[in-house]
C-alpha cells in the first residue's frame, strides 16, 4: 500500500464549557448514590472540623479565666472541665478523619469506574469508526486520548469534586461560626472575598486558553514519539535524525511554553491569595483587639476566630486551585467526547452472506478519496467462483484501493460492485468481511505465542489443526526449530523472526479460517529465494479452489492466474491470461520481460 500524507489536526477551539461539563454530568449521572453518599461524608466530616476551633477557643478562655483567678487568688484553672473538652475535640477529628477516608473511597470508586468505561468506549469506537476517520487521525493523538485525557478527566473529577464540595461546605460551616462569634469581625472577613473572586477569575481565564494548547501538543509529541520509535531503523538508514529531531524540538519548544505559561499564571493566585488572607488577618486582629478591650468577646473567641479566618481563606484557595484542574478536565472531557461523537461506520443492511456460489463482478465503478480526485474510473471486471484474479499495475495505480472497496472499507461513488448478482451495498458489512481472508504486505502479528498468532484465524482450532495449518504453508519446521516450538513468544515488534516466516505464519492462519474468498498483497521486500518459493508454495496452497484476488508485483508469479487485469490510473489497460497478455506486447509483456532480465542479471 502506498504511504499517505500525515494529516494535522487543525488547531484546536476553545473549550466549549457548557457542553463539557453537560458532558461530565452525564458520566456522574450513573454513580448518583455514590455521588450522594460523598457528599453526606464530606458535610460530616467537614462540619466536625469546623466545630473543633470554637471549643479549642472556649478552652482557652478556661485556662485565661483560671491564670485569672490564680492571680487573684479567687480560685485554679478547670482542669476537668478542660479534659472534657479536649477529650470532645479528639473524639472530634476522630471522626472527621474516618468520614474524609469514606468520602474519598465512595469518589475514587465513582472515578475509576468513570476511566475504566471511557476507555472501553474509546476503543469500542476505533473499531467501530469508518476506515477513513481512523486514517486522518493520528496514531498517537488518539492514544492520547484513551490515555492522558481519561487520566486527566478522571483526576480532575476526583479532586475538584472532593475539594469543591469540601470547600463549599466549610465555606459556609465557617461563616455560620465566625457570625455566632461576632458580626463586625465577620463582615470584615468576607468583604475581602469578591476581590478574591474576581482575581481568581481573571487569573483563571489566561491560564485556560494554555491548558487548552498544551494538551494539543502533548498529542502530537505522542505521535512522533510513536513514530520515531515504530519508524526507529527508517530515520536511521535514511540519515533523517536531525529532521526529526527539529520537528520533534519545534513541538516539544511549544508544549513547554505553552505548559511554562499555564503554570505561571495558575501559581500566581497562591501569592495572591496568600496576601489578601495575611491582611485579612490584620484586619480582623485589630477588631478583635478592640473587641476584647471592650470587653465584648472573650480571648478564647479571637483565637476561635483567627482559626476560621484562615479556615475561610483556604475554601477559597482551593477553589482556586481546582478550578485549573477542571479547566483541564473539561479539556480532555471535549478532546473525548469529540471522539466518541463520531459517526460509527453505518450498516443498514443485515441481509447475511451464506454462501458464494457465482462469482464476483465489478460494473463500471468509479471512486475517489478526495473530491477531485478520480482514483478508480470506471472499472469493469468479473471473477468467478474459484478463480484466481491477479491485479497488477505501478504502484499508485489504485490496485489496494480496489480490494478496499471490495471490502466496503469506503463506499464507491459510482457503478456496483455484485456478489452473485447482488449489490455488496445490501449486505451486511460484516457478513460480507467474513467471507473474506487476507494475506497483506505487513503481515500483522501480535506479541504472544506462535500457536496464538495462528488460531487468531479460528478461535476454536484445536492444537493439531493449528499445527496442521503450518505444516501445510512449510512453516512447521522453523517453528519447531524454535527453542519454544510453537509455545515461542513473539516480541512487540515480532523482530525475533524474519519476515519471510511471519508471512509464512500469516498464510497458516488464514488457511485456518477458511474463507471463501482470499486477497493476498504479495510481498515486495525481498526474502531469500529459499523462502520466497516457500511462500510461493504456501500460497497456492491456500488459493486451492478459493476465489482469489492476488495483487502481485511479480509477474512470473502468477502465469497461472485465471485472469490478469493491468491497472494504470485507475482504469483497466490490458486484462486476459498470461499468454493473451503476452501476445497482445502491451505493458504486460514489457514489464515481465524486463522483470525477468533483471532477475537474470
Ligand atoms: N486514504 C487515502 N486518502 C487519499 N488518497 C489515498 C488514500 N489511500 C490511497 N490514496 C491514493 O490513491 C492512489 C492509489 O493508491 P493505492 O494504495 O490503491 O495504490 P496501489 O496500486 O495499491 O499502490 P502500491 O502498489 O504502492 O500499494 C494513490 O495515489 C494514493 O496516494
Amino acid at each position: 500500500m502506498s504511504p499517505r500524507p500525515l494529516k494535522r489536526k487543525p488547531p484546536e477551539k476553545p473549550v466549549n464549557n457548557k457542553k463539557a461539563i453537560k458532558n461530565i454530568l452525564t458520566l456522574l449521572k450513573d454513580h448518583k448514590l455514590k455521588l450522594t453518599l460523598t457528599v453526606i461524608c464530606a458535610v460530616i466530616s467537614t462540619a466536625f472540623t469546623i466545630l473543633a476551633p470554637l471549643l479549642i477557643g472556649q478552652a482557652t478562655t478556661m485556662i485565661y479565666d483560671g491564670i485569672n483567678r490564680m492571680i487573684s487568688n479567687s480560685g485554679s484553672i478547670d482542669f476537668n472541665g478542660l479534659i472534657n473538652i479536649l477529650i470532645i475535640v479528639v473524639i472530634l477529628y476522630v471522626i472527621s478523619s474516618v468520614f474524609t477516608y469514606l468520602q474519598s473511597f465512595f469518589l475514587i470508586e465513582v472515578t475509576t469506574k468513570i476511566s475504566y468505561d471511557l476507555r472501553e468506549r474509546l476503543i469500542e469506537k476505533i473499531l467501530k469508526l469508518p476506515m477513513e476517520k481512523v486514517e486522518e487521525n493520528k496514531r498517537g493523538d488518539i492514544l492520547s486520548r484513551v490515555t492522558n485525557d481519561v487520566d486527566s478527566l478522571q483526576n480532575g473529577i476526583t479532586q475538584s469534586f472532593i475539594q469543591l464540595t469540601t470547600a463549599v461546605i466549610t465555606l459556609i460551616g465557617v461563616f455560620i461560626m465566625m457570625l455566632s462569634i461576632n458580626l463586625w469581625m465577620t463582615l470584615a472577613t468576607i468583604t475581602l472575598v469578591p476581590i478574591a473572586l474576581l482575581l481568581m477569575r481573571f487569573m483563571t481565564r489566561f491560564s485556560q486558553k494554555y491548558f487548552l494548547r498544551q494538551l494539543e501538543f502533548k498529542g502530537s509529541l505522542n505521535g512522533q514519539i510513536e513514530e520515531t520509535f515504530t519508524g526507529h531503523d527508517i530515520i536511521r538508514v535514511f540519515n533523517q535524525e536531525e529532521i526529526s529531531m527539529d520537528r520533534f524540538e519545534s513541538d516539544n519548544e511549544k508544549w513547554f511554553t505553552h505548559e511554562w505559561k499555564s503554570q505561571f499564571y495558575s501559581s500566581l493566585n497562591g501569592p495572591l491569595m496568600n496576601f489578601i488572607s495575611n491582611f485579612t488577618y490584620v484586619v480582623v486582629a485589630v477588631l478583635g483587639a478592640v473587641f476584647v478591650l471592650q470587653k465584648v468577646i472573650a480571648v478564647g473567641d479571637i483565637l476561635a476566630f483567627f482559626q476560621y479566618t484562615q479556615s475561610f481563606n483556604r475554601p477559597i484557595q482551593q477553589i482556586t486551585r481546582v478550578m485549573n484542574q477542571i479547566q483541564t478536565a473539561m479539556a480532555a472531557s471535549e478532546r473525548i467526547f469529540e471522539f466518541l461523537e463520531f459517526e460509527d461506520e453505518s450498516n443498514p443492511s443485515d441481509r447475511q452472506i451464506t454462501e458464494i456460489k457465482d462469482g464476483i463482478t465489478f460494473e463500471n465503478v468509479s471512486f475517489s478519496y478526495t473530491p477531485n480526485e478520480k482514483i478508480i474510473k470506471n472499472l469493469s471486471f468479473d471473477v468467478k467462483k474459484g478463480e484466481k484474479i491477479a491485479i497488477v499495475g505501478e504502484t499508485g495505480a489504485g490496485k489496494t484501493t480496489i480490494i478496499k472497496l471490495l471490502m466496503r472499507f469506503y463506499d464507491i461513488n459510482s457503478g456496483s460492485i455484485k456478489i452473485d448478482g447482488i449489490d455488496i451495498e445490501e449486505y451486511d458489512k460484516d457478513s460480507l468481511r467474513s467471507h473474506i481472508g487476507m494475506v497483506l504486505q505487513d503481515s500483522w502479528l501480535f506479541s504472544d505465542t506462535i500457536s496464538n498468532n495462528i488460531r487468531y484465524g479460528n478461535l476454536d482450532a484445536s492444537d493439531d489443526e493449528i499445527i496442521d495449518a503450518a505444516s501445510q504453508v512449510y512453516a512447521d519446521d522453523f517453528v519447531r526449530r524454535l527453542s519454544d516450538g510453537y509455545e515461542s513468544e513473539l516480541n512487540e515488534d515480532t523482530d525475533n523472526i524474519s519476515h519471510g516466516q511471519k508471512q509464512l505464519l500469516t498464510i497458516a492462519r488464514t488457511i485456518l479460517s477458511q474463507k471463501e474468498v482470499l486477497i493476498l498483497d504479495e510481498a515486495t521486500s525481498s526474502v531469500d529465494t529459499r523462502t520466497e518459493k516457500l511462500i510461493q508454495k504456501a500460497m497456492d496452497r491456500l488459493m486451492e479452489g478459493k476465489t482469489s484476488f492476488i495483487i502481485a508485483h511479480r509477474l512470473s508469479t502468477i502465469r497461472n492466474a485465471d485472469k490478469i487485469i493491468v491497472i494504470e490510473n485507475g482504469e483497466i489497460i490490458e486484462q486476459g491470461n498470461h499468454e493473451e497478455l503476452l501476445a497482445l506486447k502491451g505493458y504486460y509483456y514489457h514489464t515481465l520481460n524486463s522483470q525477468l532480465k533483471e532477475n537474470m542479471n
